[in-house]
């Protein structure tokens, strides 16, 4: 194909100056001017923004909406609560037990919870703060009940007591820092970039080789790390622990935060904890109107800011300094997966009465192309669903490269070296051309970096090396199907599955495409191609299957499809005689 390519690809955001000025502006206010109740407002927002990382990580990155950040704060808050006011224990034995003990609850329900279809998922989260909530009006003993416990001690570090006041607020921010450091270097690393694979489309993330239940469940164990740090922080700020740490308000405010910050940004959970703890003191001078303005300006935050206000600050600091230009990793093949075939043996899959996929057998030999055609909702697309994971079958045998692999996950089978493309180009929204084929090496490759390096040599490949730096949105139809094969083709996968991916496409693209096919054949991988334009398949492949209602009706040569009766009358319409 031809190649275009450049090396300049599209910038990261420029806003980062301005907050960095932000923050600095915002420590001079606090080592200059702030009272001691101003001083105390800035360590609860501190205290937010920790809380709030955690939520950037679960929701911001991997859009699961977790109402537990509220609970993980308060049992982080209660544990600094017992265990200093009751038991004496000082900060440094009660700040990591208060990190733990959220960790210990999120394992557990985070794999009871969190397969749960999103609504459900939020539900059943926000249901574990009210199960903590009872327990902690309940068990006075243990928690004080309702009125809960004072006399927590003040931080003590090295011998040294935290005052309130300036001393605390610099121990907050200073855990902030690192903190939000933390969180961001795992935002912009495999592990981030992952999460957002997933949100962006879940289904295709599994198909790109992403393990979906360990990421969810990762992303929600940091949650609870940053919410137990954020609720021992609290307690040692007011001195006293009360069920009030668990209820609904808490969750609301770090929602707030994630959003009107800016969704899956640590800058954002800073900049939205220091402005939501500030608003109702600006306001207070309107006494009981404040309420009104307040949920007024929320209101035209989200309006006026989508994205959030680290959203903002970018566009604007992009539109007075254009954008910061960023190379490009240079492009490095990646390896490829050993040859190995497919093996497919009475496959079978039923929708309620419908037998979509009907005791199909196939095999794909390494360096071959077999074609799959039929008529519309004959099944080609079900049976790439059975065969890549998406699905799982109700009947038959499956090997990959010699192992059996029936009703393995998406995943498990991506990384066998199995890869497809969607029928319907599955870009995410709002991502780099880069990005989104970087995103099919995440599982496979030791980092952000090489995976970019890889998907650079892939979109060469395809002959679109110049849409690097390009959106995925807006993105004309043949160049979508170009990015998306390119997905598939970054991994050099042993089976390619390929779901129509000439449609839509001109004669000169098409034979571009069957070049790059046989390349690909001639590395030796194994391709099933489903396809209606009999002009571009039957020159490639050799073999072919016509699944008519489920059923194979053909399997054999390309050259003698267009003579078959059965295929003419299902199908193609008249026979040609040979
Ligand atoms: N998830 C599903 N739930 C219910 N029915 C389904 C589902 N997926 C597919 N089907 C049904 O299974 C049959 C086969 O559909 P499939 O999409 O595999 O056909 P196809 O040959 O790929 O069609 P096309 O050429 O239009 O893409 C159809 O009757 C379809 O309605």
């Amino acid at each position: 194909m031809a190649e275009r390519r450049s090396d300049a690809a599209a910038s990261p955001p420029r806003g980062g100056g301005v907050l960095a000025g932000g923050a600095l502006a915002l420590l001079a206010y606090a080592l200059l001017y702030a009272s001691p109740y101003g001083l105390r407002v800035l360590t609860v927002a501190g205290v937010y923004a920790l809380a709030a990382f955690g939520f950037q990580i679960v929701f911001g990155l991997g859009g699961a909406l977790s109402l537990a950040q509220g609970a993980f704060f308060g049992v982080g808050a209660y544990v600094t609560g017992i265990l200093g006011s009751r038991y004496g224990l000082g900060f440094e034995a009660t700040f990591p037990l208060s990190l733990l003990a959220p960790l210990l609850l999120a394992l557990p329900v985070g794999l009871a919870v969190l397969r749960l279809a999103s609504h459900y998922f939020a539900l059943a989260t926000l249901g574990i703060a009210q199960v903590l909530h009872l327990l902690a009006v309940n068990l006075p003993d243990l928690t004080g009940g309702a009125n809960g416990l004072a006399g927590v001690p003040g931080v003590v570090l090295f011998g040294h007591a935290v005052a309130r006041g300036l001393p605390m607020a610099v121990l907050v921010w200073g855990l902030v820092a690192l903190g939000g450091l933390v969180g961001w270097l795992l935002a912009r690393g495999r592990f981030g970039r992952s999460l957002t694979a997933l949100r962006d489309d879940p289904l295709a993330a599994g198909t790109l080789g992403l393990d979906v239940g360990r990421l969810r469940l990762a992303a929600f164990a940091a949650s609870a790390l940053f919410g137990g740090a954020a609720g021992a922080l609290a307690v040692h700020t007011q001195r006293v622990v009360s069920p009030e740490v668990l209820e609904f308000p808490v969750m609301v405010s770090i929602l707030t935060i994630a959003i009107v910050g800016g969704r899956g940004r640590m800058a954002g959970a800073m900049l939205g904890a220091v402005l939501l703890l500030h608003l109702p003191e600006w306001f207070r001078f309107l006494e009981r109107g404040y309420l009104v303005v307040y949920g007024g300006a929320l209101l035209l935050t989200v309006l006026v800011a989508p994205d959030g206000l680290t959203g903002l600050i970018d566009r604007a600091a992009g539109r007075l300094w254009g954008r910061r230009p960023h190379r490009l990793p240079a492009a490095s093949a990646p390896p490829r997966f050993p040859a190995g075939g497919l093996a497919v043996e009475g496959l079978g899959k039923s929708f309620g009465g419908v037998h979509a996929v009907d005791g199909v057998s196939l095999e794909l030999t390494p360096g071959t192309i077999t074609g799959l055609i039929g008529p519309n909702g004959s099944g080609k697309s079900t049976v790439i669903n059975l065969l890549s994971g998406l699905e799982r079958p109700d009947a038959g045998h499956v090997v990959l490269a010699g192992r059996a692999v029936t009703g393995a996950r998406a995943d498990r089978l991506a990384r066998a070296g199995l890869a497809r493309s969607f029928q319907a180009a599955a870009l995410p929204e709002g991502a780099g051309v880069l990005e989104a084929v970087a995103a099919a090496r995440l599982a496979f490759d030791a980092d952000a970096r090489q995976a970019e390096a890889h998907a650079r040599w892939a979109l060469d490949r395809l002959g679109v090396g110049d849409l690097a730096a390009q959106s995925c949105d807006g993105l004309p139809a043949a160049l979508r199907r170009r990015v998306e094969l390119a997905r598939a083709v970054v991994r050099r996968p042993a089976v390619l599955l390929l779901d129509e991916p000439a449609a839509g496409l001109t004669d000169g693209e098409k034979a571009e495409l069957s070049t790059l096919l046989r390349g690909l054949t001639g590395e030796g991988t194994a391709i099933l191609l489903v396809e209606h334009d009999m002009g571009f398949l039957l020159p490639l492949a050799g073999r072919v299957l016509c699944l008519d209602r489920g059923r194979v009706i053909y399997d054999g040569p390309a050259a003698g499809v267009r003579q078959d009766g059965a295929v003419a009358a299902a199908y193609l319409g008249t026979a040609v005689p040979a």
